[in-house]
């Protein structure tokens, strides 16, 4: 009896299988070349996740099979142009976003980032997006915040401290830290709540608070939660064991406090939403702000980090010699007029995407083709910044080199600014774009017209490699130590003043 049971129950698992097997190859991904394994599961690409390398693996297998590869077997990654311009452009926003933004919820609240479909989105944004257009972020009122951070940092250098080797990555929760995510969670915060933004460059409470929204290492924590809701229901508690759930009390604090403030400046965000307090609650208001916080910390932090890196290896230096020199011959230029400048951080957000990993984006109902590839509905499509920038060959000759000189060619100019996807593309790209940009733009210009750097002896390459987490990058060795060389007045090459300080 038991035996027939068994039988019964082994020939309709075999039955099972291969109604899946049939399914799986009468699909239309079928037609889109990928590896095999992509037709019948998902396992690798999540096992590649939740190892927090699946950008470089979608990049091997755009290497091996072209500009569009099947992933899953109900998911495509594309390279090209006409892909980025349908997926995340069409009809001014692109597709929905997919349920993996679920993921990013805060407070149990959909923010303009979190909102899955376009209606929502537009509804969220026409509120918000005048606080961050270029037009504002250069009012003289915000630009003083940011020149104000700008030189906290840069005082540093000239601190009287014997060790010439800074911290520019994450920092220590020492005073000889001058982390460059201290500065974005500065700047971020000025923009959404002056006069009460963070001292994360001064005080240890702001900076405590900034690290715990920085080292989000709850990559695995969450992945679980979103894969498998059950089992992370069942086994919660068992999972925080080995892998961390994400928790930032204090910058919760922070945001729910500050945002019950109303003495926010008119340049900021808070004070727009003040404006609009009949259409969003305070609950919404603060998941907003702590949105906008947690996006421009890692994202700016990282690109300043990986950019202050490359320009200080030997075969990047000349480049940081004729930016020295950019700068001493253009003192009172706007951080618009400086075309090398925009060169390198052009270079860096090509080279070094914050964001480099795909973003997810829904098939719309009827299916479309994309690329030549009919699509069902509900396919998950997306395009990620490593390869846009990297298999694009004819844009981007030799797309492993960092080479800022390729921006400064007329030729070319507009092939090159469209397919830059480190800030997204479309109506769903950075709203924080001009804020991110000036804020770079002005630290650099402050650091490279009075210093020049070296990477820390201790430093290796390999620790420098752009590694996954959920939404955002970091160096896999989690530290960027640089050593801080002041320049004499207006000296661009050779000629040095004894360091007198770390950064
Ligand atoms: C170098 C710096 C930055 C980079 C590379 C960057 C990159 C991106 C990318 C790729 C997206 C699209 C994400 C997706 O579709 O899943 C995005 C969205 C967003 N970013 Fe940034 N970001 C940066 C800085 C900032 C800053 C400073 C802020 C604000 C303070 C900010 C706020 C946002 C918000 C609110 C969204 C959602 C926009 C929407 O859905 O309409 N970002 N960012």
């Amino acid at each position: 009896m038991l035996l027939q049971s068994l039988v019964y129950i082994a020939a309709a698992a075999c039955l099972l299988l291969v109604v899946y097997l049939v399914r799986c190859h009468s699909s239309p991904l079928r037609k889109v070349p990928g590896p095999t394994v992509s037709l019948f599961t998902s396992l690798v690409l999540k096992w590649k996740e939740i190892n927090a390398s699946r950008t470089v693996y979608i990049h091997e297998l755009h290497n091996k099979y072209g500009s569009v590869v099947r992933v899953a077997p109900d998911e495509v990654s594309f390279t090209s142009w006409p892909a980025v311009k349908e997926i995340y452009c069409s009809g001014g926003s692109g597709y929905d976003k997919s349920d993996f933004y679920n993921l990013f919820r805060i407070y149990g609240r959909r923010t303009m980032f979190t909102t899955l479909n376009k209606a929502d989105h537009a509804k969220r944004k026409r509120i918000l997006a005048d606080r961050y257009a270029n037009s504002n972020v250069m009012r003289s009122v915000s630009m003083d915040g940011i020149h104000e951070r700008s030189s906290a940092f840069v005082r540093r250098c000239t601190s009287t401290s014997t060790s010439k080797t800074s911290e520019v990555f994450m920092g220590l929760s020492t005073i000889n830290n001058h982390a460059l995510h201290a500065y974005a969670c500065d700047c971020a915060t000025h923009h959404l709540f002056h006069p009460n933004g963070s001292d994360c460059l001064g005080k240890k409470e702001d900076e405590d608070m900034m690290h715990q929204v920085a080292a989000d290492d709850s990559l695995q924590y969450r992945l679980i939660s979103y894969y498998s809701p059950t089992l992370h229901r069942l086994f919660a508690r068992v999972l925080s064991l080995f892998v961390k759930p994400r928790e930032v009390p204090l910058a919760d604090n922070y945001v729910l406090s500050t945002s019950q403030r109303t003495d926010a400046a008119s340049f900021t965000l808070m004070s727009r939403l003040e404006e609009k307090n009949g259409e969003l609650d305070s609950i919404d208001m603060a998941a907003e702000c702590l949105d906008h916080m947690v996006a421009g910390i890692d994202t700016t932090g990282d690109t300043l980090c990986f950019l202050m890196w490359e320009l200080s290896q030997p075969r990047s230096i000349r480049y940081q010699r004729r930016l020295a020199e950019e700068l001493r011959n253009n003192p009172r230029a706007s951080i618009d007029q400086l075309p090398l400048l925009d060169a390198i951080l052009c270079e860096t957000l090509r080279c070094f995407p914050a964001i480099p990993m795909s973003l997810p984006r829904l098939v719309p109902q009827g299916g479309r083709t994309i690329d030549d590839f009919w699509l069902p509905e509900n396919t998950i499509v997306s395009c990620q910044a490593y390869s846009v920038h990297r298999t694009n060959r004819d844009v981007f000759p030799d797309a492993d080199r960092f080479d800022p000189d390729r921006w400064l060619a007329a030729d070319g100019d507009a092939d090159r600014r469209r397919l830059l996807f480190a800030f997204a593309n479309g109506g769903r790209g950075c709203v924080g774009k001009h804020l991110a940009l000036a804020e770079m733009k002005t630290l650099l210009r402050d650091v490279y017209s009075r210093f020049r750097t070296t990477p820390d002896p201790s430093m290796t390459e390999e620790s420098m490699a752009m590694a996954d987490q959920l939404i955002s990058t970091q160096p896999l060795g989690r530290r960027c130590l640089l050593q801080f060389h002041p320049l004499v007045d207006g000296a661009t090459e050779g000629s040095e003043k004894q360091p007198v300080g770390d950064l």
